[in-house]
């Protein structure tokens, strides 16, 4: 069924039978969002001969109250109210037959505190309308007053700083390599060597669960052995990122509480498990007092093109009100897609109190959290000592930088790598402290440390010259602020 064009339909706006969905009421101009609208934006490719007025309001109708045809039972409801509205339709600069549709989305649609009900409304049925040849989420606005619905961060960057007792310095990390295959015993070496020599966590890899080779209740015994151990030697508070993913919640559950029992300050997810089980770990982690990671794994199989899917910051802010602790969210620099100005508007998501329009970071909608705590980002992905300044410089203090090729690598052994991490982080931080420019006079900062350093030296040797430079598949669209 074709969508009715806007201009030919003078049906009456009951009569039964298939009315563009702006003449149902789904497009409106002169519409001014209320400060308890939900809005959201959206990329909108009409297929050949759709008007992308219709096109819009055909996605405020599927992702609200509509379907194809005229139901008389809205007649029983206060359906002007409900229906999502399209009140702005825009071309996107330079790519012709694209637009952006605002949408605002009355509070009374959504289900309090709950992101399951926000997506099955928001992205629920809408990226499969035939009318349209690809669709994406760019961003959305959360209204403070559903914002004050959600939990968020089980912690938050503050508390997760006094409880670790560190601060004025971005945290390092280490994913465990190989990715799978480890015996419980090697990994738990590989965690004890790391944090003693230098990081402040280890982290279990995405796909780090209970295969054969190595059963989740061993590696947690060996992992935490290994944390003990180096916290015991370091004096400092280390933690290792063991990751409860798992078939069910009874599992993961089960899974968190033997970390407890252990001591681990951190419990890790992956985006994989879904929303609601996020959810259901972050409230878990508040009740629990123990950091929540996540892993977003498989996000890109979404977020990545700029045509069709969700933008990884409407993610961002999902993940905030779901309630997570940390989340991984580009470096820019490394082996994984992040253009610098799209990471920023991520990272501002993440960790600002209110987060301003920002069409050169993509951010089309002030955001006000109501003093919602920051989630740490996490950057992490094909990086290494040799761009620590680069990565001070992009990210400041509130982010864990995660080396793990770029610790477990080293020449030296793992413990070199993590000490490698740690004077090219110290170097840098001094340095900054000092006033210096660190993207001018990084590389001689960290030359210099490495004068003293041998495993920083090694580092620089081995890998000082590996970039990935390569084109970004999501820079923002030259959009002009909107005034909406
Ligand atoms: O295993 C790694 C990094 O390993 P390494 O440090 O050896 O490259 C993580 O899964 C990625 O960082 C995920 O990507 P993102 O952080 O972009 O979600
Ligand atoms: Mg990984």
């Amino acid at each position: 069924m074709a969508i009715a064009e806007v201009e030919k339909d003078q049906q009456d706006r009951w009569d039964p039978g298939v009315h563009s969905y702006a003449s149902m009421g789904y497009y409106d101009a002169d519409y001014e969002p209320k400060d308890t609208d939900v809005l959201a934006v959206f990329r909108v490719a009409p297929q050949a001969g759709v008007d992308p007025i219709e096109a819009a309001a055909a996605v405020a109708g599927e992702s609200s109250t509509a379907t194809w045809t005229v139901v008389w039972t809205d007649r029983l409801t206060a359906n002007t109210h409900y229906q999502a509205k399209a009140y702005r339709v825009e071309d996107v600069p330079g790519r012709p037959g694209e637009y952006f549709a605002y949408i605002a989305y009355d509070i009374d649609l959504f289900e309090e505190g709950s992101i399951a009900n926000l997506t099955s409304s928001i992205i629920g049925n809408v990226f499969g309308f035939k009318p349209l040849t690809a669709l994406r989420l760019e961003d959305m606005r959360i209204p403070v007053a559903y914002v004050k619905t959600f939990q968020g961060p089980a912690h938050g960057i503050v508390m997760e700083r006094e409880h670790l007792n560190k601060y004025g310095r971005p945290l390092l990390g280490a994913t465990i390599k190989p990715k799978l295959g480890l015996s419980a015993r090697n990994y738990g070496r590989v965690v004890y060597e790391a944090c003693r020599g230098g990081l402040d966590f280890t982290k279990d890899d995405e796909n780090i669960n209970s295969q054969p080779f190595m059963r989740w209740r061993d590696r947690f015994l060996y992992c935490m052995e290994g944390v003990n151990r180096a916290m015991a030697e370091t004096g400092e508070v280390k933690g290792h990122y063991l990751n409860v993913t798992a078939a069910t919640m009874e599992e993961m559950y089960e899974r968190a509480e033997l970390a407890k029992e252990l001591g681990s300050v951190v419990v890790m997810i992956d985006l994989t498990i879904g929303y609601t089980a996020m959810q259901s770990m972050a409230h878990w982690a508040r009740r629990n007092g123990v950091l929540l990671h996540l892993h977003r794994a498989g996000h890109s199989t979404y977020t990545r093109q700029k045509t069709h899917g969700v933008s990884f910051r409407v993610i961002a802010k999902w993940c905030r009100l779901i309630g997570v602790d940390h989340v991984h969210a580009g470096t820019v620099i490394g082996k994984l897609e992040g253009d610098p100005a799209t990471t920023r508007g991520y990272y501002d998501t993440l960790r600002e109190e209110h987060i301003p329009t920002n069409p050169a970071n993509g951010i089309f909608f002030d955001q006000d959290w109501a003093s919602m705590p920051g989630v740490m980002p996490v950057a992490s992905g094909g990086i290494h000592a040799g761009q620590m300044h680069q990565l001070l410089d992009l990210f400041g203090d509130d982010v864990i930088l995660q080396f793990g090729g770029g610790t477990i690598g080293h020449p030296l052994g793992v413990a070199a790598g993590a000490e490698a991490n740690r004077v090219a982080l110290e170097a840098v931080v001094k340095a900054r402290n000092e006033g210096r420019d660190l993207l001018r006079e990084g590389p001689d900062v960290l030359r210099a440390a490495a004068e003293r350093n041998k495993p920083l030296e090694a580092a620089l040797a081995t890998w000082g010259d590996v970039t990935f430079d390569y084109t970004s598949t999501d820079a923002p669209d030259a959009v002009p602020t909107p005034s909406y």
